[in-house]
């Protein structure tokens, strides 16, 4: 039998597969089924999740381990925020160390535990960078500039500005008013950028935010690869560095910004090292169920055998939702 974990980071919610725990490690094609498999809402386990992330060995100095992210759609990302505190927690228990490096795609990021966010919600800190604004790194095209900061784009919706930032995977983000960001508006963008389109080609991640406060943002985002979720930990960081950046009168580099989404608030800190940015993400890192899956089921993509257990932690997280809701009121 194999251990799978259900996870999530302010209700993103993920599979976890170990590959060091299997006899036999999933080829790519086995892994891309089985995310497309697993995460869907009625055929997968648990009405599904927003994508599988994968852990594998890594031989890079200072890191415990990998971490592949894959969409519900099957297309690969270059990283992912809320999932990356969850295997960060996963690869801390395993090897009883509370601060180190994750490999991703693009680089090895630093991770370490932080104080919990409440009463048992366990927490970690990651830390989100490349970050590029280049066209060629997201990438876009067909916008007639070489990177769109604080830009109107009237092909994308009249009257709002857009910035576009790779952390490394792509986002793209708009401040808005709350009737906008309760408007059918970012769903639709998000769809016509995630189809065939000649802006971005490989799709991206839009988010639409709201200041609420000083260093205060409430962020929603449309994810390439899967359609609105409950927060995007690299949209709500990518969000937070053009807030600083747009905003300089409502936000503050270097000081803690709360970003508040439909699954909760995480807390974000960007730096600024010579136009070098990098953004520290902080937020639960919850697990919610164990799945317990025949290894031979896990390559053939076979789910009915999975025997589920909750590891009774959700009650403890939702108490902490409830209190956000009582300090925002
Ligand atoms: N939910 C993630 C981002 C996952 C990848 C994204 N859909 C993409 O394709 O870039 C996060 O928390 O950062």
């Amino acid at each position: 039998m194999v251990e799978l974990l259900k996870v999530h980071g302010s209700q993103n919610k993920f599979f976890i597969l170990d590959q060091t725990a299997l006899q036999n490690k999933l080829p790519q094609p086995e892994l891309v089924a089985l995310a497309k498999h697993i995460t869907e809402p009625e055929q997968g386990l648990l009405d599904g999740a927003d994508g599988l992330l994968v852990i594998d060995e890594s031989d890079h100095d200072g890191v415990l381990g990998s971490m592949q992210v894959i969409n519900t759609d099957g297309s690969i990302a270059s990283m992912c925020g809320n999932g990356l505190r969850t295997v960060s927690r996963y690869l801390s228990d395993k090897f009883n160390q509370d601060a180190f490096k994750v490999e991703t795609m693009d680089s090895d990021l630093a991770v370490h535990r932080e104080a919990d966010l409440a009463n048992d919600v366990p927490t970690f800190s990651v830390e989100i960078s490349p970050v590029t604004f280049a066209k060629e790194t997201l990438p876009f095209d067909h916008l007639g500039t070489d990177n769109l900061i604080n830009k109107a784009v009237p092909e994308f919706a009249p009257g709002l500005k857009f910035t576009a930032i790779a952390v490394p995977n792509p986002h793209l983000i708009s401040f808005v008013d709350e009737e906008t960001m309760h408007s059918k508006l970012l769903g639709q963008l998000g769809k016509m950028l995630n189809e065939p389109n000649e802006y971005f080609p490989d799709g991206v991640n839009v988010s639409f935010a709201q200041i609420l406060d000083r260093n205060t943002l409430f962020v929603r985002t449309y994810e390439r690869g899967v359609g609105f979720t409950n927060a995007c930990g690299t949209g709500m960081s990518a969000t937070s560095l053009a807030f600083c950046l747009n905003h300089p009168e409502m936000a503050d580099f270097n000081q803690t910004i709360s970003v508040y989404n439909p699954g909760g608030m995480v807390k974000t800190r960007v730096h600024d090292n010579d136009s070098n940015f990098t953004i520290d993400l902080i937020g639960n890192a919850t697990f919610t169920h164990k799945v317990e899956i025949p290894e031979e089921d896990l390559h053939a993509n076979v789910l009915d055998h999975a025997q589920i257990s909750e590891t009774g932690e959700q009650p403890a997280y939702l108490r902490f939702v409830e209190g956000l809701k009582r300090q925002r009121v």
